[in-house]
């Protein structure tokens, strides 16, 4: 292990990495293979991970930089994906905003007193983000330590629209329709609530790439419910202030899942890669996006409980549709719970040993 003394970001070189592919990916570079990871790597199907919780609640494990950072390592021990992504959660946000968000076992996020009106918001403030998350920046510095360069360190935050889902319905739902009655009924207090949690996630991705972040991926997992308009207008707008904020300093994805519909605008945002889902062709997603921006996914994450010479058939031919070049291989969604080990080991292996014909 290298010295004990805090990381100091260098966001932009990857000189002391020993797999910088998916760096060298995001910055137009022509790699010898295509990079892999898994969103949702850290967690859920993962023996290991199961184990830890028995013993300690989810924030308990967010919250405990060495339980946090154990769980990061464990895709990249196991599964040996090409990066690793910080294990934390999108709702430390509203969390830190002042708002008690719990996680019910099998049920998922519940937030007791979420925000219905305007007078809510003064429940809630833009936090110190040293002071209230300096456990994921504690995270991010003792995970660099222990990666030792082996591969780089993924941060992220939600997207404000998606966040308001939660803050505003309080829990999970399929189609967040108080949320979005908040926001068509109350449009100046949801804007005021949007342009909160845009402020507090600049401040937070800003310091998670200070403690060591080489990426920062943005999930805009609701993204699809809006109209076209309604996604300019109460979620991409956001996201565009998040990464012109990041981008000179940081490699920026952005995954809105569902809004396939927007892949030109969310390219014009000037983010160095985008996220798609398998409900999008790659040819297509690529005359949408433009040729400029590296493509990610898109593997249908349900394929993965396939046998294993279906995934590996798939997988081939999804690497085949995007050509080879400005591709980060990944899933259009996160890795399902009931996943067996192989099979995710299946998906990482088949894009490691593919090589694209010239
Ligand atoms: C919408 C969303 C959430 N959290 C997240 C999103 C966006 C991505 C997506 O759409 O899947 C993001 C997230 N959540 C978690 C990570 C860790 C890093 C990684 O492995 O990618 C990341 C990147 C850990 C987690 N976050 C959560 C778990 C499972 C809880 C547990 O294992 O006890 C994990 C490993 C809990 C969580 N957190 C959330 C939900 C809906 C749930 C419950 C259902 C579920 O399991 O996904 C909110």
């Amino acid at each position: 292990m290298t010295s004990s003394t805090q990381h100091t970001a260098t966001p932009t070189s990857s000189t002391t990495l020993q797999n910088d592919l998916i760096l060298r990916t995001l910055r137009g570079e022509q790699t010898e293979r295509t990079p892999v990871w898994m969103m949702r790597q850290a967690g859920r199907y993962l023996p290991d991970y199961i184990k830890l919780r028995e013993k300690y609640s989810f924030f308990e494990r967010c919250e405990t930089p060495e339980l946090a950072t154990a769980i990061t390592l464990q895709p990249i021990d196991q599964v040996g994906v090409d990066a690793a992504i910080i294990f934390s959660d999108i709702l430390v946000i509203p969390k830190a905003m002042g708002l008690e968000v719990q996680l019910l076992e099998g049920k998922g996020p519940f937030l007791p007193e979420p925000i219905r009106q305007a007078s809510d918001l003064n429940r809630i403030h833009i936090p110190d983000v040293q002071e209230s998350l300096g456990y994921v920046f504690d995270a991010l510095r003792l995970t660099k330590k222990e990666l030792n360069g082996r591969v780089p360190l993924i941060g992220f935050a939600g997207a404000p629209w998606t966040l308001l889902c939660y803050m505003v319905q309080g829990k999970g739902s399929k189609t967040f329709d108080d949320a979005k009655a908040f926001c068509y009924t109350q449009p100046e207090a949801a804007h005021r609530l949007l342009q909160m949690i845009t402020d507090t996630t600049i401040a937070y991705l800003k310091e998670q790439v200070k403690a060591g972040a080489d990426i920062v991926q943005i999930f805009d997992s609701w993204g699809g419910l809006l109209s076209p308009a309604d996604f300019e207008n109460i979620s991409l707008r956001y996201i565009r202030q998040i990464v012109a904020a990041l981008k000179d300093e940081v490699l920026t994805i952005v995954f809105a899942k569902g809004a396939w519909h927007s892949l030109e605008g969310m390219a014009a945002t000037g983010a160095h890669g985008l996220g798609i889902d398998w409900c999008i062709t790659p040819a297509l997603a690529r005359q949408m996006a433009g040729p400029k921006v590296v493509l990610q996914g898109n593997f249908d994450p349900a394929k993965l409980l396939a046998p294993i010479p279906v995934i590996e058939q798939e997988v081939t031919q999804m690497l085949a549709a995007f050509g080879g070049h400005g591709h980060i291989a990944n899933l259009g969604h996160g890795i399902l719970p009931n996943v067996p080990v192989d099979h995710a080991r299946a998906f990482v292996n088949t894009v490691k040993n593919y090589r694209h014909k010239a």
